[in-house]
């Protein structure tokens, strides 16, 4: 079944997805997805042991590396709790933004996949833009609320999906335990793929946001809408636009987020662990 055909379901390609993976992994259901985004590569390795990768490719629904412009691969991973209990973390290899062109459709194939593999939880995470002087480059912040700003959404047809709580509170407690000193932002996704201009952030920032991105919003709709608890991490790499005189040039940003990098991926492992 094609996603492109808007007469094809949508989940019945994330139903033919989730078989897909758990034939492949060997992994019948899978507990906890997560989506990893720039900055948060290095999480994967610390939550376990990989069980099974398999190119995001070959999963039916998933566009090719020629579109996503390089090979990812999916992995299954099996997480050992302190108590003994094992849970099993599909890491999605690849997260299509809505500023590609190929529709929310595709957006959000991955969490309606994972939803389908049986998680009942999602971590997202992804890099943004802070218009908070004082969040420099390298803060992860906790997403509490979002504005989706894109004028678009997953959900077709008369599905009206309750959007309280969204961004589920006893995980966001679960991650402060973790990490008391973790901020909690309200995260508002632009389509892009341009930047915000200075009047645009400070639009955001008047509306309540304080982080601006490009992704995120539209996963945790069809996250909730199947029913997910969702945890949304945001790793705050730059000051959005207009917020410093002197913004920092994109080497500096890369390196923060760099930087950043082991702190975060141990920080979310730690979560997953609880
Ligand atoms: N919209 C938006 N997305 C981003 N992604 C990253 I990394 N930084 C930004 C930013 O400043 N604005």
């Amino acid at each position: 079944p094609d996603l492109d055909d808007p007469t094809t379901d949508p989940f019945d390609v994330a139903a033919a997805a989730a078989e897909y993976i758990a034939a492949k992994t060997g992994v019948p259901s899978h507990d906890i997805a997560l989506v990893l985004g720039s900055g948060w590569g290095g999480a994967a390795e610390l939550i376990g042991d990989v069980v099974a990768e398999i190119p995001t490719a070959e999963i039916p629904g998933f566009v090719s590396p020629a579109v996503q412009g390089h090979r990812s691969t999916t992995r299954s991973i099996r997480v050992e709790r302190p108590d003994g209990a094992v849970r099993h973390a599909l890491v999605l290899g690849s997260r299509t933004h809505l500023y590609e062109g190929l529709g929310p459709r595709r957006v959000v194939h991955g969490v309606r996949t994972a939803a389908a593999a049986g998680c009942e939880t999602v971590i997202l995470t992804n890099g943004c833009g802070s218009v908070h002087i004082g969040w420099r480059p390298g803060q992860p912040v906790l997403i509490k609320d979002h504005l989706n700003l894109t004028g678009q959404t997953p959900l077709e047809g008369a599905k009206f999906a309750d959007m309280t709580d969204v961004y589920t509170p006893r995980l966001r407690d679960i991650a402060r335990t973790v990490d008391p000193d973790l901020p909690e932002g309200v995260y508002a996704q632009f389509h892009g793929p341009q930047y915000e201009t200075p009047a645009e952030v400070k639009m955001a920032s008047l509306m309540g946001a304080d982080l601006v991105g490009m992704s995120t919003a539209l996963e945790a709709i069809a996250a909730r809408h199947c029913r997910m608890d969702v945890l949304g991490i945001s790793l705050a790499t730059n000051l959005a636009a207009g917020i410093s005189p002197h913004p920092l040039s994109h080497e500096e940003v890369l390196a923060a987020g760099q930087e950043a990098g082991p702190r975060i991926s141990d920080l979310l492992a730690r979560v997953i662990k609880q």
